[in-house]
């Protein structure tokens, strides 16, 4: 039996999954990764690490991160605790989807993930208080190959449900893109 159902987005590679967790009268069972089964949504490779974070206030954005290659990475987001805004932005060089983003709401209650190939700025918006999401990286964490937009860049125009606050220093100081972005050739 699948425990998973796998969704095309409007951008090449995004795919939305949703977990199907099996009930009884103590609670539930949810798988939340399958290297079998998430193949057919592109992710093919061990997971290299596991991130979990906790997010206090509504309205916080984190985001928006990519790895450079070598060390470019796919992730697969989960929310186990409250609910979130996830946006994904193209950067892939070529792509008829450059510099476009989509978002979905992932929530602990409807058990849906993002999994975010390569090439993918990846950000989120807390729509509760107290989230914790957990993140599958296909790559180690690799500081000097960190990047990212800034989540109010007018070229990307992601439209937050709320308005963007919380941000780190280091997430407010992210460059805005410029003539010379040429996006991420992987
Ligand atoms: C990503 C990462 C970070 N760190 C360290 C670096 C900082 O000292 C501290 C917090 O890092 P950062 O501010 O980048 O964490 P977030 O802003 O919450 O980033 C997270 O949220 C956004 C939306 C994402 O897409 C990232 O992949 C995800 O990690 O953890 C590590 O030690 N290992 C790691 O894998």
């Amino acid at each position: 039996m699948t425990r998973f159902t796998i969704s095309d987005t409007p951008r090449i590679g995004l795919k939305l999954i949703e977990r199907h967790p099996l009930g009884d009268a103590r609670g539930f069972l949810s798988r939340l990764f399958c290297a079998e089964e998430l193949s057919a949504a592109g992710w093919r490779v061990p997971i290299a690490q596991i991130n979990h974070t906790f997010t206090a206030a509504r309205g916080t954005v984190r985001g928006l991160h990519y790895q450079l290659p070598p060390h470019a990475e796919m992730k697969l987001v989960s929310c186990l605790r409250g609910a979130v805004w996830d946006v994904a932005v193209d950067l892939r060089a070529g792509s008829p989807t450059y510099l476009q983003w989509h978002a979905e709401i992932l929530s602990a209650e409807n058990h849906r993930a993002l999994l975010i190939p390569e090439g993918f700025a990846h950000g989120f918006q807390t729509q509760s208080d107290d989230v914790e999401m957990l993140y599958c990286h296909s790559s180690f964490y690799a500081p000097a190959a960190e990047a990212g937009l800034n989540p109010q860049d007018p070229r990307v125009a992601v439209a937050w449900p709320l308005a963007v606050q919380g941000l780190s220093p280091r997430d407010a100081g992210h460059p805005m893109i410029d003539a010379q972005f040429e996006g991420v050739r992987l």
